[in-house]
């Protein structure tokens, strides 16, 4: 074994150095040679005959910390930021501007006010030179000499009043003569127009001269926003009036609510810095917001608590606006009224509490969006679906299956596919289109699976590929209003909830975007598998816990993250989570009513048609609708083909039977292999919950045999099911 140690290491060199110096002049100095020993190993004289002891293993002197302070910005946020900056000025110039018409408007009125008071003006300067002549100002101090019977000082007072009259009256004449013979003068040999204008001169300086000291000329252009100033002591007091244990105990033990820096001003509010006491966290404020606003004593809409990214969970950074974040005024939506997208960057749909933008990148994911009706739900999914429209590249499918027509600015302009209501007719076109889309992602996975790793390096859909209009990867971008109507619908529920969970886990890598909202976030409106791999998510009101963490991923509502705070007046307000491990954030979507969709959707029609990408629906040609596959219903066709008599069948002789019923539709099942038709049998009836089995039959030689087969009795059962929930609906 050869164990090795630092001291080992000391002891070589040492010898080392020792056979070297041996060699050079064959003496050797043995405490100088350990004198000269590393530095790092530390020598002690204890006295010893043999020298010094040396410890080994020193450590080496551990390197003075850094600290991790944070260090607080030198210039303001908005100096830094180009648009805030432009939203300051533009808010000064406003202000500015504002006040100048507002009192430009005024000035007939703020005249004739002067010309009233003019008269009053008049008196005053008569009351005052008349005063001033007579040296009033000098009267009390006289009479209170002459009270005292001061002679001496009265009779100094008297002469200086004597001496003063006596110029000031002098003063008074000739500034009368003169003024007179100036008045004489002006009249005869000025404009009349001059003349007015020195009238109304001297009006108006008299009516300045007569104003009331109560009743100020002008009033207040601007009145200040009446939001008081956030102070530590409202901030402590709040948070002690939640009720959550962790502050009260740390309230009785002396320690308490800290601020580490001081509460300024942040955008249109005030933004406090809090350190919350042990064992407290942001989550615990975030999920009494309501309290939290009744202690500061302001509306919930301003008041909002986060977690401070990237620090300890009990630091808190409140941000408390001046209004309410669902009626500020919201900055214009820059993709408005010009501009196209590319929908593999972020792209702002929505504002935060502060008025800044809050981007959505809609390729690489699938998402929901959840609340009670009359929120925003769809007008929130047409703004997503305008978005996509805004990018010529991206094939949208749009479905409205409320059909009030609220999808129609952009199905109607951009669609390759769109429908608005829930008649059979557009389940069955809805049905065809996802199977073809469901075609399409295999396909598109085949493709991306063929691409060299350095055209296509992290297996998706790049912007790169997605231009390349001989691979057909272009963005395919699905939205879909009240989708619960597909995963409840008595037939086809089953096919689509299969399709979409595919779209959900499949999609985003290959380009393919499926975007759901419902009213009804349960298991059965939005199926499990659907929520649970959603990456984006979107939540405006919704009533409970259960439809909260539905939309927005399990134990949201623990964390704190709850879209049940939000009142019936927050239209348009979410919780946003906008990719896998984002945090989420409450925005306030941007409001784009029906006319403007209009105007936007039909800019992305003119774009797609500069790039004669515009097809399907909305571009009207022979793709205008998807190739729906005969109407049949399976269930029917087997109830059919299988006779009373005949409670349990092979899947291979359904498959021969229903291929004669109706080539077209069961044709090809019958070229498949005896394994492939059973495998067929048992894929169609999934949907239906409806299982295959093991068959006692016989073949045609008169054989017996265990094969897949199918249950007569499941199919009338699923048949019988099925009507209840069609009567029921
Ligand atoms: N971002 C927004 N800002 C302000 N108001 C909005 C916003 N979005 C929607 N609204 C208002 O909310 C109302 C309801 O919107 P919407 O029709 O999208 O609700 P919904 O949740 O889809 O309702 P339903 O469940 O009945 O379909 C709209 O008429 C609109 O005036």
């Amino acid at each position: 074994m050869n164990h090795h140690t630092p001291g080992d290491d000391a002891e070589n060199e040492l010898f080392a150095r020792l056979a070297a110096e041996m060699a050079e002049d064959g003496v050797v100095d043995l405490a100088k040679a350990r004198a000269e020993r590393r530095p790092t190993t530390a020598v002690l004289d204890d006295g010893d005959e043999d020298g010094p002891s040396v410890y080994v293993d020193q450590p080496a002197p551990a390197p003075l910390p850094v600290p991790e302070d944070t260090r607080r910005p030198i210039l303001p946020a908005w100096l830094l930021s180009k648009a805030e900056l432009r939203t300051q000025l533009a808010y000064v110039a406003g202000q500015m501007g504002h006040t100048v018409a507002y009192h430009a408007i005024r000035t007939p009125l703020y005249a004739s006010r002067l010309a009233v008071r003019s008269p009053r003006g008049a008196a005053r300067v008569m009351n005052f030179l008349g005063r001033w002549t007579s040296d009033a100002e000098g009267q009390p101090l006289r009479a209170a000499a002459a009270r005292r019977e001061d002679a001496e000082l009265y009779l100094k007072l008297s002469r200086q009043r004597d001496g003063r009259v006596r110029l000031r009256t002098l003063i008074s004449l000739l500034a009368s003569v003169f003024g007179l013979a100036a008045a004489i003068v002006l009249l005869v040999m000025t404009s009349t127009a001059t003349l007015l204008a020195l009238a109304a001169a001297v009006v108006l300086a008299l009516g300045v001269a007569g104003a009331p000291a109560d009743e100020p000329l002008i009033g207040r252009a601007v009145v200040k926003a009446k939001a008081p100033k956030l102070t530590s002591d409202m901030v402590v007091r709040a948070l002690e009036s939640l009720g959550i244990g962790g502050i009260t105990s740390a309230k009785t033990k002396g320690s308490s609510i800290t601020f580490p820096a001081p509460i300024m001003r942040d955008g249109p509010g005030w933004r406090a810095d809090v350190e919350l006491p042990h064992g407290v966290t942001v989550a615990d404020v975030m999920g009494r917001r309501g309290q939290l606003a009744s202690g500061l004593r302001r509306p919930v809409g301003t008041v909002w608590p986060e977690q401070k990214a990237g620090d300890h969970p009990g630091r808190m950074i409140l941000w408390v606006g001046d209004q309410d974040m669902a009626k500020a005024k919201q900055p214009a939506w820059p993709l408005a009224r010009k501009g196209t997208v590319d929908l593999f960057d972020p792209i702002a749909f929505a504002t935060d509490q502060r008025g800044n933008w809050v981007n959505v990148t809609l390729m690489f994911i699938a998402g929901i969006i959840g609340a009670v009706p009359r929120m925003g739900k769809t007008f929130l999914l047409r703004l997503l679906m305008l978005i996509a429209a805004l990018d010529p590249r991206a094939e949208l499918h749009t479905y409205d299956l409320k059909g009030t027509g609220d999808l129609d600015p952009v199905g109607e302009k951009v669609s390759h596919r769109h429908r608005a209501g829930d008649d059979d007719e557009d389940i069955e076109y809805a049905i065809a289109d996802m199977r073809e889309l469901r075609a399409e992602l295999r396909r598109r996975t085949k493709v991306i699976r063929s691409l060299p790793r350095d055209v296509c390096p992290e297996s998706k859909v790049t912007s790169k590929l997605a231009d390349n209009k001989a691979l057909r990867l272009h963005p395919i971008v699905v939205g879909v209003d009240e989708c619960q109507v597909w995963f409840e619908h008595p037939k086809y529920g089953g096919e689509f909830e299969e399709i979409c969970t595919d779209l959900v886990k499949r999609g985003p890598a290959t380009g393919i975007v499926l975007l759901l909202a419902t009213q009804r976030p349960d298991a059965k409106s939005l199926p499990t598998g659907i929520s649970a791999n959603a990456i984006l998510r979107l939540c405006l009101k919704v009533m409970g816990q259960v439809e909260n963490d539905m939309v927005l991923g399990t134990s949201a509502y623990k964390q704190g993250i709850r879209a049940t705070t939000f009142t019936r007046d927050d239209k348009g307000l979410a919780y946003f989570i906008g990719g896998e491990g984002a945090d989420a954030q409450i925005v306030r979507s941007v409001f784009v009513d029906a006319p403007n969709a209009e105007a936007i959707a039909q800019r992305g029609r003119e774009a797609r048609e500069q790039a004669g990408l515009l097809t399907g629906h909305a571009g009207g040609g022979q793709d205008a609708a998807p190739a729906t596959a005969p109407a049949y219903d399976l269930l029917a066709d087997l109830l059919a083909v299988m006779g009373p008599d005949e409670p349990k069948l092979w899947s291979e002789t359904i498959v021969a039977r229903l291929a004669e019923l109706r080539p077209d539709a069961y044709g090809p099942w019958a070229g498949l292999e005896g394994r492939a038709k059973a495998d067929q049998i048992a894929t169609a009836l999934k949907p239906y919950g409806i299982t295959t089995g093991q068959v006692w039959g016989t073949t045609d030689a008169g054989k017996g045999a265990n094969r897949r087969g199918v249950d007569r009795t499941e199919i009338l059962k699923a048949v019988t099911e099925r009507d209840k929930k069609r009567d029921a609906g």
